[in-house]
């Protein structure tokens, strides 16, 4: 399995905190996107899926160091449905760079900006993906399926490398911002509960709202409450299962743990089949609101 070694040397020299803030400032811009919800979670679900199809056993292995998800071929990918308007949002930051920042490292630092811009955890992070050719576009139907149960749910984050469940139930943890979109995905909803704040209250609601299992306009299966909130069959699966939902009464209970796990694991998630150099600097960055900006 040759790994990707990242090329820091020719990147060091990018202020990083200035790619961070010209991405947060994009969120701040694009504040009416999906009745107002914004462009954070659609930005965080980018670096997710840009990381996401990676597989170690596979000849094409996929993940974020070649910045594939750039390439129609993956972008069409149905799994991918919608994220064309978050790429697009990123072009004339790549631009603006001119070559000093790869797709690789702009997709996953747009999630690091989502997350922190939205109130949640720092996540750390390292330069020096490198632009793979279309060559090392991934096939398509690496991302999960939502009609899943958690068997399902724990086998294929095993694939992703996280044999934790902590880390599992961490970093679905992450549907508590944003929505799904029928068009893009077969699901919709939830109306009442879509946020752009990122917290531990997708935990809560799996807990203490009455669902009800109700076919959608689509057909798939979703779990509805009488407020207009959804779950997702994966999500419901987290209270399904007895380890999981130790872990879901954790982390509702105690919202900087679910950070502090959230933060490690999308980190790795980030950099899943990079070898970083051990001179390679991790990066914390700070939010606008920190900067008084
Ligand atoms: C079992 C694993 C997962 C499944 C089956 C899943 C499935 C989905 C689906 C079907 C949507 C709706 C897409 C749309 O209709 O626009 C969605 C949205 C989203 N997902 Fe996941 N997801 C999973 C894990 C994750 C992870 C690990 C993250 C990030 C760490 C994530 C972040 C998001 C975000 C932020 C949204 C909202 C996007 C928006 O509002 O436009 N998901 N997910
Ligand atoms: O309970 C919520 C909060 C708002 N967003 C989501 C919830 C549940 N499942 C989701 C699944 C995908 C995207 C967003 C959500």
């Amino acid at each position: 399995n040759e790994v990707q070694f990242a090329a820091s040397n020719k990147l060091k020299n990018t202020n990083y905190q200035n790619v961070y803030n010209d991405i947060a400032n994009v969120i701040r811009e694009n504040d009416e996107h999906d009745d107002y919800i914004g462009s954070g979670p659609v930005l965080l679900r980018l670096a997710w899926h840009a990381s996401g199809q990676f597989d170690s056993k596979q000849e094409i292995k996929g993940g974020s160091y070649n910045g594939t998800l750039r390439f129609d071929k993956e972008l069409s990918d149905p799994s991918n449905a919608g994220l064309k308007y978050a790429f697009d949002l990123l072009k004339p930051i790549y631009k603006k760079y001119n070559h000093q920042i790869s797709h690789g490292d702009l997709f996953t630092l747009a999630g690091v900006v989502a997350v922190q811009e939205m109130g949640g955890p720092k996540i750390p992070w390292r330069y020096g993906r490198v632009d793979g050719d279309i060559e090392t576009v991934p096939l398509n139907g690496r991302l999960p399926d939502a009609n899943q149960n958690a068997n399902y749910v724990r086998n294929f984050f095993h694939r992703l490398n996280f044999l934790e469940d902590k880390e599992i139930v961490a970093l679905i943890g992450a549907h508590c911002v944003g929505k799904t979109h029928l068009k893009n995905s077969g699901f919709e909803g939830p109306w009442g509960a879509a946020t752009n704040m990122f917290t531990n209250e997708f935990f809560r609601n799996l807990l203490t709202e009455k669902w009800v299992l109700e076919k959608n306009e689509a057909g798939n299966q979703q779990y509805n409450n009488d407020k207009g909130y959804m779950m997702l069959p994966t999500d419901m699966a987290l209270v399904q299962d007895g380890s999981f939902k130790k872990i879901v009464e954790e982390f509702a209970n105690d919202e900087s743990s679910f950070f502090k796990v959230f933060s490690s694991a999308f980190n790795k998630l980030l950099e899943n089949g990079i070898k970083f150099e051990k001179s390679s600097p991790v990066l914390y960055f700070k939010t606008l609101d920190e900067q008084d900006i």
